[in-house]
């Protein structure tokens, strides 16, 4: 269950910008929650809260009543580690690693060792419908592979927690449905929390739940 109460973060370059504003939220563990909202408006700010990459300038982000902001850099490290697998619009695979090679990438914080790691990863290959593409390379599969390659890397610790940030923001139509298909019915099975950005309105109508951040603000 997360916790977010007055929520703000503001970025400081030349100048000040306010891109979450005193958010409050609530989100039950096993929740698909869409965050919609306009260009700008905050929600990959939102997620970046959610999965302790940063921390907010004020309020407090609490994971089961536990509260992330104040955590110590090891402990949030391995709150990333092993309790959020983050999927991205643009793959963000390594160019030059195979298939099962990006999957095991997902482990190595964890300390998985080199065998146990490969079986994990062909067996998350698998769940994704990739079996017998282990060993090809990013390049050599379609946009809609490699987001599943991807959603394998995040899903392999089985994480409790995936943030996904427009996963589906450079896919085609037909590829678009086929990687939605494949999430929801990894949510079913596995019962992860799912927070999900989309400017997508057939996507975000597919979740439990929607919400709108616009200029900082819940709406
Ligand atoms: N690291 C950063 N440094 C400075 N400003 C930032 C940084 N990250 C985000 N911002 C600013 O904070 C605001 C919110 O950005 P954010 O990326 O969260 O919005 P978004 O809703 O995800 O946008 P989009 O839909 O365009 O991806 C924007 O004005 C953005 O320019």
């Amino acid at each position: 269950m997360y916790t977010l109460t007055n929520v703000t973060k503001t970025y400081r370059t030349s100048r000040t910008v306010t891109a979450l504003d005193n958010v409050s939220l609530e989100i039950p563990d096993g929740q698909f929650l869409a965050v919609r909202g306009n260009t700008g408006g905050g929600k990959s700010t939102l997620l970046q809260m959610l999965g302790g990459l940063d921390r907010p300038t004020s309020g407090t982000v609490a994971v089961d009543g536990k509260d992330i902001t104040t955590a110590s850099e090891s402990a949030l490290t391995r709150f990333r580690a092993t309790d959020v697998g983050i999927v991205f619009q643009g793959f963000n695979l390594v160019s030059t690693l195979t298939a099962a090679q990006n999957v095991e990438a997902g482990l190595v914080p964890l300390g998985v060792k080199a065998g146990e790691r490969r079986e994990r990863a062909i067996d998350a290959l698998r769940d994704v419908g990739l079996s017998g593409r282990e060993d090809h390379l990013p390049s050599e599969l379609s946009g809609g592979q490699q987001q599943r390659v991807a959603i394998a890397r995040a899903l392999v610790k089985q994480p409790r927690i995936i943030l996904a940030d427009e996963p589906t923001g450079n896919l085609d139509e037909a590829m678009r449905d086929e990687v939605m298909a494949l999430l929801e019915k990894e949510w079913e099975r596995l019962g992860f929390t799912l927070v999900m950005v989309t400017h997508d309105s057939s996507v975000a109508g597919r979740a439990e739940r929607q919400i709108r951040i616009t200029s900082g603000h819940l709406a």
